[in-house]
């Protein structure tokens, strides 16, 4: 199983002046969660660690391998990236987006064998979306597109899941289905990072997470040490409130100071 190391790592953010570098490790099995505010750099981070942006400083290794010495197709065969939007440029079906996954596993000119089709339609299915096989992805629901698209990353089979905003777009059932799909993967020895907005789901879902801080400052470690109402108000520049449900952490905004002025009509 793969561990996904940052050394130094400086993300290339344009116009920003550099964050302090980042020494990380996802070790197999772990689930992180990455929080910070809108335009912190999540999504720039994900990206970086998949190699498709350029760090501005540090690197990035897949077990002790620089990313940028492996080929591509060698990275792909170990690293999902379910990216928080998509463009859908042709029409491809859900089953021939799904089979995207099986990809890099392919020989040059060969077309999907019966395995790759098998574990297409598993994925498709651990999805729900199964029924979908032979729609045109253009022609689905955000929800329904978001789960292709966590299934086409499911059938690729990767040891280093990295998902920006997994939940995107998600009902509450499939939110629960994908972040337990996550969870599963992980106690299967998958390393999972994942950009979320939802505090309570990363409380939730998560057993690591790194805070990135608009003035480039971060901080990570494992979950219940890093779920400080202080600190993530800091973070999100929002009061907050704790509770327990179940023991598990739940927050929500802090209530108006008695008197002040809220947003309130
Ligand atoms: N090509 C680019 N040129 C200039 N600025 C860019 C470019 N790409 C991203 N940025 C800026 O980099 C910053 C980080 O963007 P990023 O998408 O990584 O943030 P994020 O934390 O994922 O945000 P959100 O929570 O809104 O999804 C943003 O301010 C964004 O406007």
């Amino acid at each position: 199983m793969t561990v996904l190391t940052t050394q130094d790592l400086v993300i290339d953010i344009p116009g920003r002046a550099d964050g302090r570098p980042l020494s990380l490790r996802v070790a197999p099995g772990q689930r992180w969660g990455v929080l910070g505010p809108n335009g912190v750099g999540k999504t720039t981070l994900l990206h970086t660690l998949a190699g498709l942006r350029a760090p501005r400083a540090g690197r990035v290794l897949l077990d002790d391998t620089p990313l940028e010495t492996l080929k591509r197709k060698r990275v792909a065969q170990r690293l999902a990236l379910v990216f928080q939007d998509r463009q859908d440029g042709f029409p491809a079906t859900v089953l021939e987006t799904a089979l995207i996954g099986r990809h890099p596993f392919l020989a040059p000119w060969h077309r999907e064998g019966a395995e790759d089709l098998l574990l297409a339609r598993e994925a498709l299915a651990a999805l729900a979306v199964d029924h979908l096989a032979d729609r045109l992805v253009t022609t689905l629901s955000g929800g329904e597109r978001q789960r292709v698209a966590i299934a086409t990353a499911l059938a690729q089979t990767p040891s280093v899941w990295l998902a920006d905003e997994p939940t995107n777009h998600l009902d509450l059932h499939h939110q629960v289905a994908v972040m337990k799909l996550l969870r599963e993967r992980a106690g299967r020895g998958a390393a999972v990072v994942m950009g979320l907005h939802d505090l309570n789901l990363a409380a939730r879902w998560c057993d690591h997470l790194l805070l990135l801080y608009p003035d480039g400052q971060h901080c990570f470690g494992p979950a219940e040490a890093m779920l400080e109402p202080t600190a993530l108000a800091r973070l999100y520049g929002q009061p907050l409130t704790m509770a327990r449900v179940g023991g598990a952490p739940v927050f929500v905004p802090a209530d108006p100071v008695p008197g002040a002025s809220d947003d309130r009509p």
